[in-house]
């Protein structure tokens, strides 16, 4: 599968990071174009990949294309290329572009991918949710996922549930990093070198998730497993009760569905 990057900003070097890790896509069926040269020739020199003098190069060479740009520039960038779509499979990463608008800024018939990840695809372990439209052919879906299994988990999502589920893929990662670094802070203040806190605190975190993802009890249980009569952990989580945490997340998942 020739795979055509428009846009080679961080989600897109994550997710040919990971696909070149997963030694199934050849670096050399990868074809990437960005605004500015010095950012995806140097990279594309780094990852042996194909370095395009223009978005309409990457197209032609490619068969599936990944629309990895910011929101603002898709109006843009779809004016120019949309005529050249034909017979390609159009991937969008773009944050908030429903299918209904991207249908309407190339053409009705072209079979359309949106998808939410997140950075975790880097290292294989990422999560992806994601929808399209009715011009897909069940041999474009199959071989797409299949190729992007190789990033992480893909998640099937319905159109009025993408921003939501895109915000849990897609934005996590970062507040997880900031639970991490904020306790390893915290743990330098006691006297701990922050490297041994990362240490602890990523393998504490990994293996939580990891009992959350194989245990058949409810997190609330799993929170009470934790909380020994009169211990320690109670009186944390009281406090971080006191102290917002839930109307904290509250308020950071509610600003992420924000529409830009
Ligand atoms: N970062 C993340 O974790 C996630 C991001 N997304 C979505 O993915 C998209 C990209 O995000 P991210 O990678 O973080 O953003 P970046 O700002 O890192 O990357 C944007 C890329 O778009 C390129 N670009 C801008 N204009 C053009 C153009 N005319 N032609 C070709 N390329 C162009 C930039 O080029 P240059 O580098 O040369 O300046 C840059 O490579 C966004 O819509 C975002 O919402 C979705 C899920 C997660
Ligand atoms: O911050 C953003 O808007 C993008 C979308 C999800 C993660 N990064």
């Amino acid at each position: 599968m020739k795979i055509g990057f428009i846009g080679v900003g961080s989600m897109a070097k994550a997710m040919i990071r990971g696909f070149i890790k997963s030694n199934q896509v050849k670096p050399r069926d990868i074809f990437v174009h960005s605004k500015h040269a010095e950012n995806y020739k140097n990279f594309s020199k780094d990852y042996d990949l194909n370095a395009m003098d223009s978005n309409e190069e990457v197209i032609d060479s490619s068969d599936y294309i990944i629309l990895a740009i910011n929101p603002d520039d898709v109006i843009d960038v779809l004016k120019n290329v949309r005529d050249l779509l034909d017979n390609k499979v159009l991937i969008s990463i773009v944050w908030d572009y429903d299918l209904q608008r991207l249908e309407e800024l190339t053409n009705y018939d072209l079979p359309i991918m949106r998808m939410v990840p997140n950075v975790n695809v880097e290292e294989n372990s990422g999560s992806i949710a994601y929808n399209y439209n009715n011009n897909l052919q069940d041999n474009q879906l199959s071989s797409t996922i299949n190729t992007f299994k190789l990033l992480g988990k893909m998640i099937k999502v319905s159109e009025d549930k993408i921003n939501i589920a895109g915000s849990l893929v897609g934005c996590t990662p970062a507040y997880a990093y900031l639970f991490v670094e904020a306790f390893s802070q915290i743990a330098v203040k006691y006297g701990i070198n922050k490297k041994d806190a990362n240490v602890m605190l990523t393998q504490a975190v990994k293996g939580s998730m990891e009992t959350i993802s194989k245990s058949s009890l409810s997190t609330s249980d799993l929170i009470d497993n934790v909380c020994s009569p009169g211990g320690s952990t109670v009186k944390g989580l009281l406090a971080l009760k006191e102290n917002g945490f839930e109307n904290a997340i509250m308020k950071c998942f509610d600003a992420t569905q924000g529409r830009h």
